[in-house]
């Protein structure tokens, strides 16, 4: 199987290239996300036999003061490339966000529940999801959240580097989601083009993050006792964190259908932040 990847340097991207060294990898060199039409050239031009994007504009906050931008990368490039995947027969691979949805209550959503993006980021990965979805074909949209890695930028690094400056840190307690390490997304996302090859009727929307659901300050204080670090983890509201873009309070996604149609559990956040940690030497 050919593999086209948009994407080089990003969390997923990075992980694809450790499992699938073989596939084509595409960085903003290749193909700037903000030029559709090339985005859609480089699929003629190497006619793979599925395409994965990776690529995606992930700064929430800047994307509050730069949406066209962010929309041209998030919602009109995957919409080209999703065209011409469907015009070819080839499946496509595109992953979105927790952010599509508006964060009430507390009960896991569903991949057909209602969308209400609360942010510029959710609202331009939404705009991605509907053309991908409109172009049809052998499509695959995998909504996951707070992805990690040893690579980029994320929260584990972010409270490692936090934490060895500081003795304490407030951190929000109430957004809860799944923290989903970037190597089992990258695995999820080879086995989904791999079947869709095989069975294209298993084309749609489905969602995928790390168990068991937990709160960003939980998720902090696991990050310092695995790492050893001594920093102490305040809880504090949403509402005493003031950030430029509205984050969901509800991250919780519920992955049953991922698992029924292909096989595909929810990873173990836990034991995927122990391989970044020993990754980084940051294990204890
Ligand atoms: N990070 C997260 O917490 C979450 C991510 N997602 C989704 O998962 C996917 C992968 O995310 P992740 O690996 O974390 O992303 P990263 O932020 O780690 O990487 C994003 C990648 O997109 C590339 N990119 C950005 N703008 C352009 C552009 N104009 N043209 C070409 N390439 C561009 C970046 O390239 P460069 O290095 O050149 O900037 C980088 O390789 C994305 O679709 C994202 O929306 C979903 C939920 C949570
Ligand atoms: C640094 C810091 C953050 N926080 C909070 C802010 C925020 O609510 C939460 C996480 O902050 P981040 O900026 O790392 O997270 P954020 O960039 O919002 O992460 C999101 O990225 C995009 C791309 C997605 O698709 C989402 O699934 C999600 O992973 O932690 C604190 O409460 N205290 C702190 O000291």
């Amino acid at each position: 199987m050919t593999l086209l990847v948009f994407g080089r340097t990003g969390q997923v991207a990075l992980e694809l290239q450790a499992r699938s060294p073989d596939a084509i990898f595409l960085g903003r060199e290749q193909a700037d996300l903000t030029d559709p039409d090339a985005c859609a050239a480089m699929i003629h031009k190497y006619a793979p036999s599925a395409v994965i994007n990776a690529a995606a504009y992930t700064a929430v906050d800047r994307a509050e003061e730069d949406e066209a931008t962010t929309l041209a990368v998030n919602g009109i490039a995957p919409g080209a490339m999703a065209q011409v995947c469907a015009e070819l027969g080839v499946p496509f691979v595109h992953i979105s966000t927790d952010y599509v949805f508006a964060g009430d209550g507390d009960t896991p959503w569903t991949p057909n529940d209602a969308v209400s993006p609360p942010n510029a980021y959710g609202r331009t990965k939404l705009a991605g999801e509907d053309r991908v979805r409109a172009a049809g074909g052998a499509y695959a949209i995998l909504r996951t959240s707070w992805v990690v890695s040893a690579h980029g930028n994320n929260f584990v690094k972010t409270m490692l580097r936090l934490g060895a400056e500081r003795d304490k840190l407030t951190i929000v307690a109430d957004q809860i989601g799944g923290p989903t390490p970037a190597g089992a997304i990258a695995e999820a996302c080879l086995s989904i083009a791999d079947q869709l090859c095989a069975q294209p009727d298993r084309a749609g929307t489905y969602h995928f993050s790390g168990a068991p659901d937990t709160s960003w300050a939980d998720f902090a204080r696991e990050i310092f006792a695995q790492s050893g670090t001594e920093c102490e983890v305040e809880d504090i509201p949403t509402t005493a964190f003031p950030t430029p873009a509205t984050r969901p309070l509800n991250s919780r996604l519920d992955c049953t259908t991922t698992q029924q149609v292909f096989g595909i559990a929810r990873p173990k956040w836990r034991d995927g932040l122990s391989a970044i940690l020993t990754q980084l030497g940051a294990r204890t």
